[in-house]
């Protein structure tokens, strides 16, 4: 006889699509080439899509109000009338123009603030809250989503931000204002939403509350406890969701909330299953995130059985099934992988193979493991093939890492010895000019690319095309008369997978597409073992464009932990030991570049401050490593070889002391929309090295005015003196266009030479 079926279910799936449908229709739509109505259709087709797999793979619940059009978090934010107050939207209903204003900005207010989602590569836009924030329920998108759900028969389980979260990861533009003081009117009206759920017949509320996973002080744990009192009164059963850290320590708080059961995450945070078990109200359900919802991994489902079956012993009906956390963070599906390396691909799981697991590890609780025999040695076999496969491990390796104390980490001589070697070299002006790497990728230059690939046109075509787009991008610069200049990374479909794509050790997808923000994606390289550099990867880019110019070209990589974090990581291995492979491939790299003549080598750390574990008590230890592992792959360079790193989208005065301790002889980092106020930092710790405050904000295609940026620079020579500061923008410009990248840096150029005249 049959026993109690396990429940599967998941938190959230993709919504770009298979083959990004959301993307194209997204930008489609922006450029007014095509209507809303057929945006809308394909949102709806998505859904339809995404419900449908889910059903197949025998799901409890179908997941809905995980859709976005943009992101889940301004959807919230429109969901409680909680739009910007500078928007002017107050009391209006919303068009679906005015919804992508706040993502996108419009042509009298820039776009609400984007910012890291935890410790992911996907970002949210955050919401703004003040004293003059109302609440108000506007749920017409997201309860017709939730209608279209039912229609399709299923049970449905609506995703919900939860309210601390929702607060928590918003911002307040009012000094000293405490958002906690909206707690109350904002609960009000949850309680008006899980009251229309309840009349829909929905049964149980999925509400996301991932901030428990961070370090809260006392205020904020007890909101948790006054939030879910005031929304308990008829509603549906409440399932609390946590993930990407262990949330044991606050047990005793969560225990106490009046929710029905708690999801968590036992990818990232196994050990914390002890604890839950032995906690546990008798009357709630645990739902045991098994399967890794931020990696491609194919589970090891006799391994998750073991654990999975005595808790299921215990806990019979109570015990619920699910990935770690949503899937939003992996790929849709491995079905249109044709080229994928043979070996490899039977190891990886997407998400749609993910609901498949699923599907077998809830089958086996239900039936037995009789039942799934045939699954569950094909995956025994898979992780088999993987373990020893002879792909894997590289003795070269091994054995070098073997000596990897051997390697100073520090360079030759201190900062001042090297910047005078440096000055002497270079011979720059005062506040010297650059910019972060990438100029505009052109749809010509992806065009090409994608001929390339397609064998359409030949290697010496497609070299011949960036050799031309190198050429415009030095002759540019040189007119605009930009003291260091860069190549412009043409050749680069994303930073991270180009230099993957070079790696041993790396393999990639076709279609493995992630959402990054709105409808950009990424493609994250897969690493599967161990990491070297074959041969030079950037070499020949670098040194043709030095052969263009006396000035100095720099040389343009990008480090070992930002390689980590954006790519897809072996989870047989520690990370760190990961980083470290990476880290003396890039010196490899760096040392050929400087053999090649190249003066001024940048190694890119953007995602240095988003691998920061969530929990302070996790921090040294990480820093230390990824520190290392920078340092690692600089210290090769030779004391007159200038390195600059740059970093964006984060704040970080908190970790000061370990981006100086990287000591980088240029550091460029996102300024320009805090207004210099994260250079404050910089001043007060007394940051020894020299430093490129971005001056404009390169996410906008708004042409910013000489005024505006000798404001900010007069700014940035209040806290760091002239001699160490240069001029350049926040980041990259490869998502802007041609035009408004000349003016901009043409203003920008100005606000230098107008700041040397004042200077002298
Ligand atoms: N990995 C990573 N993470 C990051 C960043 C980053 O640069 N890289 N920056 C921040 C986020 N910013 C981002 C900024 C831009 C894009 C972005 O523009 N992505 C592109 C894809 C980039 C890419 O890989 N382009 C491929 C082209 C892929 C493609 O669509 N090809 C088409 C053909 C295109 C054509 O014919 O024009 C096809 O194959 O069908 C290339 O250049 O080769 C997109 O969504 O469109 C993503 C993230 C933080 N995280
Ligand atoms: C996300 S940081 C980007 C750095 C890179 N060098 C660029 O200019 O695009
Ligand atoms: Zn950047």
């Amino acid at each position: 006889m049959d026993r109690i079926m396990a429940i599967a279910h998941i938190l959230g799936y993709p919504r770009i699509g298979e083959k990004r449908e959301l993307k194209f229709t997204l930008e489609s739509f922006w450029k007014n080439e095509s209507s809303e109505l057929v945006l809308h259709q394909t949102g709806c087709e998505l859904r339809k899509t995404n419900w449908q797999k889910q059903q197949d793979a025998g799901l409890e619940f179908i997941s809905a109000g995980d859709f976005s059009y943009y992101d889940h978090v301004l959807d919230h934010s429109v969901l409680f009338s909680a739009t910007p107050t500078r928007f002017g939207f107050k009391g209006k209903a919303l068009t679906q123009q005015d919804y992508f204003a706040l993502a996108r900005g419009n042509a009298d207010q820039p776009a609400q603030e984007m910012t890291k989602w935890f410790d992911t590569n996907y970002h949210y836009l955050v919401p703004e809250f003040g004293p003059e924030t109302e609440f108000l329920i506007n749920a017409h998108e997201f309860l017709s989503q939730i209608d279209e759900a039912i229609a399709t028969g299923a049970k449905v389980k609506p995703n919900l931000l939860g309210p601390v979260s929702f607060l928590y990861l918003g911002k307040s533009r009012a000094a000293d204002f405490d958002r906690l003081s909206l707690l109350p009117a904002l609960c009000a009206e949850y309680a008006v939403l899980l009251n229309e759920l309840t009349y829909r017949g929905i049964e149980w509320v999925q509400i996301d509350e991932p901030a428990l996973g961070l370090d809260l002080d006392q205020q904020w744990l007890d909101a948790y406890k006054d939030a879910y009192a005031r929304i308990r009164n008829n509603r549906p059963k409440l399932l609390l969701t946590t993930y990407f850290e262990s949330v044991a320590r606050y047990a005793p708080n969560i225990t106490a909330l009046p929710v029905d059961g708690i999801h968590i995450d036992l990818v990232r945070a196994p050990e914390q299953l002890g604890v839950w078990l032995a906690v546990l109200p008798s009357h709630w359900v645990l739902s045991a995130g098994v399967i890794d919802g931020r990696n491609i991994w194919r589970n090891d489902l006799e391994n998750t059985l073991e654990t999975l079956i005595p808790v299921e012993k215990k806990l019979a009906d109570r015990l619920w099934i699910a990935p770690s956390c949503s899937l939003v963070h992996v790929p849709v599906t491995l079905t249109h992988e044709q080229n994928l390396d043979a070996e490899i691909k039977p190891w990886l799981a997407f998400s749609d193979e993910k609901l498949q697991e699923l599907n077998v590890l809830q089958q086996a609780l239900t039936h037995g493991k009789e039942s799934v025999k045939e699954s569950l040695a094909a995956s025994s076999n898979a992780i088999l093939s993987r373990r020893l496969s002879t792909r894997v491990h590289d003795k070269k390796v091994s054995e070098r890492l073997s000596k990897i104390n051997t390697i100073s980490p520090e360079r030759t001589s201190s900062f001042v010895q090297r910047s005078t070697l440096q000055k002497q070299r270079l011979n720059l002006p005062l506040l010297p000019t650059t910019t972060i790497g990438s100029f505009p990728q052109t749809t010509d230059i992806r065009a090409s690319r994608s001929a390339f690939r397609r064998s359409e046109i030949s290697a010496s075509d497609y070299q011949a095309i960036i050799q031309k787009n190198i050429r415009n991008a030095i002759e540019q610069q040189l007119q605009l008369d930009i003291d260091v200049l860069v190549h412009g990374e043409a050749e680069r479909n994303d930073m991270v997978e180009y230099f993957g794509e070079q790696l041993a050790g790396y393999t990639f997808s076709q279609n493995g597409w992630v959402q990054s923000y709105g409808s950009r994606c990424v493609k994250p390289p897969i690493i599967y073992g161990d990491v070297y550099r074959p041969a030079a990867m950037t070499v020949e880019e670098a040194r043709y464009a030095q052969s263009l110019t006396t000035r100095p070209v720099k040389g343009m990589l990008t480090g070992p932990v930002t390689m980590l974090q954006w790519s897809f990581v072996r989870d047989d291995q520690p990370r760190d030991q990961t980083a470290l492979q990476l880290a003396l491939a890039i010196r490899d790299e760096v040392d050929d570049l400087q053999k090649a003549g190249i003066a001024i080598i940048q190694i890119d750390e953007p995602a240095l401050r988003e691998g920061l574990p969530l929990q302070a008590g996790k921090w040294a230890d990480y820093l230390a490593w990824a520190v290392r592992a920078f340092k690692l792959s600089a210290s090769v360079a030779d004391d007159s070889t200038q390195i600059h790193t740059h970093m964006c989208y984060a704040e970080f005065n908190d970790i000061l002391p370990s981006i100086a301790n990287m000591d980088a002889d240029v550091i460029t980092i996102e300024t320009s929309r805090s207004a210099m106020e994260l250079l404050d930092g910089f001043g007060e710790f007394k940051y020894p090295n020299e430093i490129g405050p971005g001056v404009y904000d390169i996410h906008s295609p708004r042409v910013p005015s000489v005024e505006a940026m000798e404001k900010l620079m007069e700014r940035a020579l209040q806290v760091i003196p002239a001699d160490r500061l240069w001029v350049n923008p926040d980041c990259g410009l490869k998502t802007r266009g041609w035009p408004e990248t000349i003016e901009a840096l043409k203003n920008m150029v100005q606000t230098a030479k107008n700041l040397r005249l004042k200077l002298v």
